[in-house]
């Protein structure tokens, strides 16, 4: 027997009473999070702000949507180069994924919905509405925690927020037949700032600094917080983007939930990231220009598409 022990993800407890700014607790979890955005591209949160009957009625909501014919599925719903819905792709067959662009605001939901269910679908889009409101609180705290931990002014934080546009999106992975790969999802990073995802069933791993790999956990209070491209390129490399994958190797099918957030607006690496021994590792970054150039044969074929884009 070895003593060998492998590194965990680190969890920070986002239910806890203390855990305002300016506490100790606060304070410690700023460290916590920035050391594994550093480390690893992500860690876990327990978070407790969405409740069981969104949590629920969301899922239900998704499984309602996969369930629906192709056609309705490919409907177009976005003039965004976002994802709306992405099935039956070449080499992971048990994958599908749908996204809702700003589903904050419930106008845009409902636009969303009564294009795929032009009868309507008030239980999709009610929950998918209420979800993103519940779960954005996550999202700004982590941001915010970030900014405190390198000491960059509060203002910086508000205009990143400001200027931040998020979607929502499920993913449901059906059982592999028999021969037929379990790969869910190869080795990857999101291209998002930050990526918010809750499983329904097991099978989320994500690659840590030592390269071993670690198996997410399912919970409905239970998140795993990824940075993606975007997040490198902002940090001017200091924050990983988080490296995960998908396996199915249960019996039933797989459902996840996430909150992607993308930046709406030119964003440049911060400047308070940039120094002497960090010096300015990316030019100027259009995320929608990068989303349109990510399938590109040019991309596929760089060893690096944030690099080959706006690297330095
Ligand atoms: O299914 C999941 O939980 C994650 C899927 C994923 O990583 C992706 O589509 O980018
Ligand atoms: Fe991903």
């Amino acid at each position: 027997m070895g003593s060998q022990t492998h590194s965990q993800l680190p969890i920070v407890d986002f239910t806890s009473q203390n855990m305002k700014p300016s506490t100790g607790t606060w304070v410690s979890a700023c460290q916590v999070v920035r050391s594994a955005l550093e480390d690893h591209g992500g860690f876990l949160a327990l978070y407790d702000k969405v409740s069981l009957e969104t949590h629920n009625s969301t899922y239900s909501a998704m499984e309602n949507f996969f369930d629906l014919s192709i056609e309705s599925k490919w409907r177009k719903t976005t003039e965004k180069p976002i994802f709306s819905y992405s099935g039956q792709r070449q080499g992971i067959p048990l994958y599908e994924s749908v996204g809702i662009m700003n589903p904050l605001s419930y106008e845009d939901c409902q636009k969303y919905t009564n294009v795929v269910w032009p009868k309507g679908n008030d239980l999709f889009c009610e929950s998918v509405n209420s979800y993103a409101k519940q779960l954005v609180e996550l999202d700004h705290i982590v941001k915010r925690m970030v900014f405190e931990s390198y000491g960059l002014e509060m203002k910086k934080f508000e205009s990143l927020l400001e200027s931040t546009d998020y979607v929502l999106r499920g993913y449901k992975y059906r059982t592999p037949q028999v021969g037929e790969t379990n790969v869910g999802v190869a080795p990857h990073s999101d291209t998002a700032l930050l990526t918010i995802l809750n499983q329904k069933v097991e099978g989320l791993g994500v690659k840590l600094k030592d390269e071993e790999w670690f198996e997410v956990g399912v919970s409905p209070s239970l998140y795993l917080v990824m940075a993606g491209d975007a997040m490198r390129v902002w940090s001017n490399d200091r924050i990983r983007a988080c490296e995960h994958r998908v396996l199915i190797n249960s019996m039933i099918e797989r459902y996840s939930i996430g909150l992607l957030s993308y930046a709406a607006k030119i964003m440049e690496p911060e400047a308070g990231l940039v120094d002497e021994e960090h010096p300015l590792r990316y030019k100027s970054f259009d995320h929608y220009g990068y989303l349109r150039f990510f399938l590109t044969e040019e991309a596929i074929k760089s060893e690096s598409r944030i690099k080959a884009y706006c690297g330095i």
